[in-house]
């Protein structure tokens, strides 16, 4: 079973909407400079909500081959939830993608795994695509429970949902200790857990939802390094933090495919 493998840049709170015209113009430009073939890899950029529009704006009307998603949605459908963005929200902007329960927001606004399950949830009734992100921190890989801390939180962000839809979403593998610092997770770590993910979702959908759900790696990754990661079997893409902000960075990632191993 094949699956399409997919690059998602996420921005994080960097980029306003003015500055995100010029990533997207060059990374588009980039890409179809390189021959960009998006039968071989899905390019997706998840900048903060106040650029969607723009973003929008710019993929529909300069027909980019590009996808958008947003960085996080409220678990409610309206009302009065001051600061939250609601999945009808992201819809109106087109987004396909959404990323849930990145470690950040897991630490920073201590969402649960409870609270991720209802926002996949809700992102699943509204037609969006969750990226659910999982991971562990440095304590947890010290203490050698990566494996069980990681699948505990895929099956508690999974709990209740189809395997029809578990089929069609993408789960992030993101070791906390590996994002941001310049410290990736070796190839062989990444295929551990994401192999081991896999297997979780085996166990719980069988092998037809197994093998259509995509897995990404996220933490560190770079041109340098994509290549042997995407080489690993469990691997269908990386969630992409820093190097999403320089476009020809991205770009080379988003091309993995043409490096000279995987031709
Ligand atoms: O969402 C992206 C990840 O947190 C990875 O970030 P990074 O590539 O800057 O390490």
């Amino acid at each position: 079973m094949s699956r399409l493998p997919i690059m998602a840049g996420n921005w994080k709170m960097n980029l306003n909407h003015v500055e995100a015209v010029g990533l997207v113009q060059k990374l588009a430009w980039t890409l179809a400079d390189q021959h960009y073939d998006p039968t071989k890899c899905e390019a997706v950029v998840i900048p903060p909500f106040t650029d969607l529009r723009t973003v929008q704006t710019l993929i529909d009307g300069d027909k980019l081959p590009l996808k958008h998603g947003a960085q996080d949605l409220s678990q409610n459908d309206n009302g009065a939830f001051t600061g939250d963005i609601s999945a009808d929200m992201l819809v109106k902007l087109d987004c396909s993608y959404v990323v849930i329960g990145h470690s950040e927001r897991r630490e920073y606004h201590h969402e649960s795994d409870e609270l991720i399950n209802a926002k996949a949830v809700k992102a699943l009734s509204k037609g969006l695509v969750p990226i659910i992100c999982v991971g562990e921190g440095l304590e947890v890989r010290r203490q050698g429970t990566h494996v069980e801390h990681t699948v505990a939180q895929v099956k508690g962000a999974l709990a209740g949902i189809s395997g029809e839809d578990v089929a069609g979403l993408v789960i992030a593998y993101e070791p906390i200790w590996a994002i941001g610092t310049g410290e990736v997770a070796t190839p062989e770590d990444a295929q551990e857990v994401c192999g081991a993910i896999r297997a979780a979702v085996r166990d719980l959908y069988g092998d037809s939802v197994a093998d259509q759900v995509r897995i990404q790696y996220g933490g560190s990754v770079k041109a340098a390094n994509v290549g042997a990661i995407m080489a690993k079997p469990d691997v269908d893409g990386c969630l992409v933090g820093g190097a999403s902000l320089k476009p020809e960075e991205f770009a080379a990632i988003i091309r993995f495919y043409d490096l000279p191993a995987l031709a």
